[in-house]
């Protein structure tokens, strides 16, 4: 039997939903894994770490079934769990970012191909044109994935307009675990990393290729995204840098891409899907936005951006449609107020389902 390493013990523990949301591993209460091997079988050991000594005391059912889940592990013998509370009694526990969090340093050389251990499958969400609405369609499917059970991870890459923490109403910088590991927030399911989470809103970054590439090896090989049944990447619009580094340097199953039917947001989109061809990466299908518009005082169906147009692409390309959204002003809403509309009930939400299970049955996730 193999060592047993931390990673895999992480992502078994990663499994347990805590109650009031997330994981044991997702809030960071994971600390101090060891493993020994005690001659056939290894010893797994363990601290969880509660935000206060209150929680401590009511958390004695997770630790049992943490133990129990670890010695489930092939070749584990023995798993103990130790309980500590991180602060005094019914204090609020925000932790300081460590000062070593950086993000867009120079790349370390790297050998193989960037897939983070637990993601099965990475999908890139494309647009030619900016404003097209490229990071809503990724954040509300991300959501409608992970409402229809799916473990899911966005990683929003747009560094010139990371929008992704405001759309799922996140904010505040992210923890790191013991072994420097960056630990991704969660909201509506979706674990999300951005470097719009490490610089403040408004800040411009200025980054060239290697910082790039430098920033996305770091958001794929340092955060702990833990187990996943897809990771979405919203990447920046256009044919730049990181969907190039993307699709050479990490293992991507595909991209979808997102497009008006408008003339001009249509020919940005073809220069993508022709980028998309000559990297080898497969396109899983285009998406029509902001399609129409329906008068919510007289119901009439109107067409700002032209119509049809992403359909015809589709076809002549080959590659199926894979939704046609229209404009709704409560995806708008959402997105400011961050409640993504897939998250609700409404038509908008059901859109986005059919869109998950579409892109689910395609790229088999
Ligand atoms: N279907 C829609 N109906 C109404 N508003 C929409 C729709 N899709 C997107 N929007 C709005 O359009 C604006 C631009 O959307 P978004 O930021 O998602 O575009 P983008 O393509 O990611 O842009 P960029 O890449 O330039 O950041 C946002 O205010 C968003 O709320």
């Amino acid at each position: 039997m193999s060592q047993i390493s931390r990673e895999t013990v992480l992502r078994e523990l990663d499994r347990l939903k805590l109650p009031d949301g997330g994981t044991l591993v997702s809030r960071g209460m994971v600390k101090a894994v060891t493993v020994e091997k005690t001659g056939a079988e290894s010893e797994v050991r363990f601290v969880i770490e509660a935000e206060s000594a209150d929680q401590a005391r009511r958390m004695e059912d997770i630790r049992a079934a943490a133990v129990h889940l670890v010695e489930g592990i092939p070749g584990v013998g023995r798993a103990v769990a130790v309980l500590t509370a991180h602060q005094a009694q019914g204090a609020a526990a925000p932790k300081a970012p460590p000062p070593d969090l950086k993000i867009g340093g120079h790349p370390k050389p790297q050998a193989a191909k960037l897939k983070p251990a637990g993601v099965k499958q990475i999908i890139a969400v494309g647009s030619g044109k900016g404003g097209v609405g490229k990071s809503t369609v990724a954040v509300n499917l991300a959501v409608a994935l992970a409402k229809a059970g799916k473990r899911v991870g966005l990683l929003d890459a747009d560094i010139y307009g990371p929008s992704g923490p405001r759309m799922l109403g996140l904010s505040g910088k992210p923890q790191v675990d013991d072994d420097n590991m960056i630990l991704p927030p969660e909201a509506y399911g979706v674990r999300m990393m951005s470097i719009g989470l490490m610089v403040e809103e408004g800040q411009a970054v200025v980054w060239r290729g290697p910082m790039l590439m430098g920033a996305l090896q770091q958001f794929l090989g340092e955060v702990l995204w833990g187990e996943l049944d897809v990771l979405i990447v919203d990447l920046p619009p256009g044919t730049g840098d990181v969907f190039l580094t993307l699709a050479q340097k990490s293992e991507l199953a595909g991209i979808v891409m997102v497009s008006t039917p408008q003339d001009v947001a249509l020919i940005d989109a073809r220069k993508g899907i022709d980028m998309a061809k000559k990297l080898n990466v497969p396109i899983f299908g285009l998406i029509e936005n902001m399609a129409t518009y329906i008068c919510p005082n007289c119901g009439h169906e109107a067409h700002p951006f032209g119509h049809g147009g992403v359909a015809r692409e589709a076809k002549s390309l080959g590659v199926p449609l894979l939704a046609q959204l229209p404009i709704d002003l409560d995806t708008r809403l959402g997105g400011d107020e961050g409640r993504p509309v897939a998250a609700g009930e409404g038509a908008m939400a059901r859109a986005y389902a059919d869109l998950a299970s579409r892109l689910s049955e395609i790229a088999g996730i």
